[in-house]
């Protein structure tokens, strides 16, 4: 018996940010150490990402999961207690066997992403470093510290559908640090707040932190969006641009978009054209899921087009999964890919969607989901495999500030790597200006 041996493994309920349950996973190791992790939640999930085990039923609007927290005690327990906890690959193909569905149906991808990350933090605790130590030390790779993505308003799934678009937010490429990065962030969001308040446009705060809005139209968002730069003493396109996630999933399919807010019905063609002008007026330098997860001619055309100054992630369309992921480089889909552990379920497979991304010279960021908690183990995963990019949400709500403060936190350690500013973005930043 060592002292990295699973003693004991054990789930329990936790409550996320939108005051939904979630499970959390406790591991302890026989040498005292205990790595504890919670699942979080997303509110526009790709149709291909792995399963939350949710009980349905009335109580808690079907939302408890105590089927995934048995899942957890009863079956996930006996299946990994006494193996080494340093053989994240092993538990990790454990539990998928174990599962054997392909989207993790019968235990949970709450379940799994739960103890996945629980494993891996419990194996930095008994090592004695943090968890974005261990992860480069495993992973060989380069630890970094990332160019945060941070929302200014929330629309879509995430703010009762106020606005189409889904997530308005702002990169600092010309920051010279991470703190700077966050600092100007911080006064574009206050500028936009103070923005919408005097134009009674201001209706609260959306789930990642960014202001819940009223505008007339998604255009008159992006408008703001731009005064608000401004307003903040910046230009659009020199240190500051603008980073679009349309979610395109939740307002189109079969090659048909309907903006409901511009009263705008479009298939793909017209939907490329319409981002097309945002993209030029509006010095946008990153777009998610410019079209929905089953449009690939679309996806692959957006791509031809606007891949070389542009960065076009998949979100929905790749749902942190390395075959897709490949299947998309072979057809010129995407450039880049959203790394969300629990769509893939397990941390082994989020680094193999990573290293795919390497292989295929897509760019990597690290996201959290729209239902957080205070959990902070992506931020760890963006600097220590050096990713690039995190995408968290914004100011105003703690679940996502503890991510941000987390990595000002890690970037004291000059181990942690260098801030990779704009570098990520490359063209994509250079010729963002307006
Ligand atoms: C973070 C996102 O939202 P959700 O967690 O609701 O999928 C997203 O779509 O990028
Ligand atoms: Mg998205």
């Amino acid at each position: 018996m060592s002292q990295f041996d699973i003693r004991n493994l054990h789930a329990r309920r936790v409550w996320d940010s939108r005051g939904r349950p979630t499970v959390e996973t406790e591991i302890t190791l026989q040498g005292g150490a205990v790595g504890r992790a919670i699942a979080p939640a997303g509110a526009s999930r790709g149709s291909r990402e792995a399963l939350d085990l949710r009980d349905g039923g009335k109580r808690l609007g079907g939302m408890d999961v105590s089927r995934a927290l048995a899942a957890v005690n009863t079956e996930i327990g006996p299946l990994l207690t006494g193996r080494d906890v340093r053989d994240q690959q092993g538990l990790d193909s454990a539990m998928i066997e174990q599962d054997g569905t392909e989207l993790k149906s019968h235990l949970g991808g709450n379940a799994l992403v739960a103890t996945s990350l629980a494993a891996i933090h419990a194996a930095a605790a008994a090592e004695g470093v943090p968890l974005w130590r261990y992860l480069s030390r495993i992973t060989g790779r380069q630890a970094s510290i990332p160019l945060p993505e941070i929302q200014i308003f929330g629309g879509g799934a995430h703010a009762g559908r106020r606005v189409d678009i889904q997530d308005f937010m702002v990169m600092v490429p010309g920051a010279n640090d991470f703190a700077e990065a966050i600092e100007i962030s911080s006064e574009i969001h206050a500028a936009a707040g103070s923005l919408m308040a005097r134009q009674g446009r201001r209706a609260g705060v959306a789930d990642e932190g960014g202001w819940w809005p009223s505008f007339d139209s998604n255009e008159q968002a992006l408008e703001t969006l731009i005064q608000a730069i401004e307003l903040a003493g910046e230009t659009p396109g020199r240190r500051v641009v603008v980073s679009l996630d349309i979610a395109a999933s939740e307002f189109g399919n079969d090659g048909q978009y309907q903006l409901a807010l511009d009263q705008r019905k479009m298939d793909t063609g017209g939907m490329i054209d319409l981002l097309a002008r945002w993209i030029d007026d509006y010095a946008i330098a990153s777009i998610e899921d410019p079209l929905a997860e089953d449009d690939t001619a679309g996806m692959i055309e957006f791509t031809r087009r606007f891949g070389s100054r542009l960065q076009v992630i998949g979100d929905d369309y790749l749902v942190t999964n390395a075959a897709l992921l490949n299947h998309a480089a072979r057809e010129g889909a995407c450039n880049a890919v959203l790394i969300k552990v629990n769509q893939a379920g397990t941390v082994s497979e989020s680094l193999e969607t990573m290293q795919a991304a390497e292989t295929s010279g897509y760019r990597c960021i690290v996201s959290a989901r729209s239902g957080e908690t205070e959990d902070v183990s992506i931020a760890h995963m963006s600097v220590g495999l050096g990713a690039g990019q995190l995408k968290v949400g914004s100011m105003t709500r703690s679940e996502r500030m503890a991510k941000w403060n987390e990595v000002l936190r890690i970037s004291e350690d000059p181990d942690a790597g260098k801030f990779v500013g704009g570098a990520p973005l490359g063209n994509a930043w250079q010729q963002s200006g307006v």
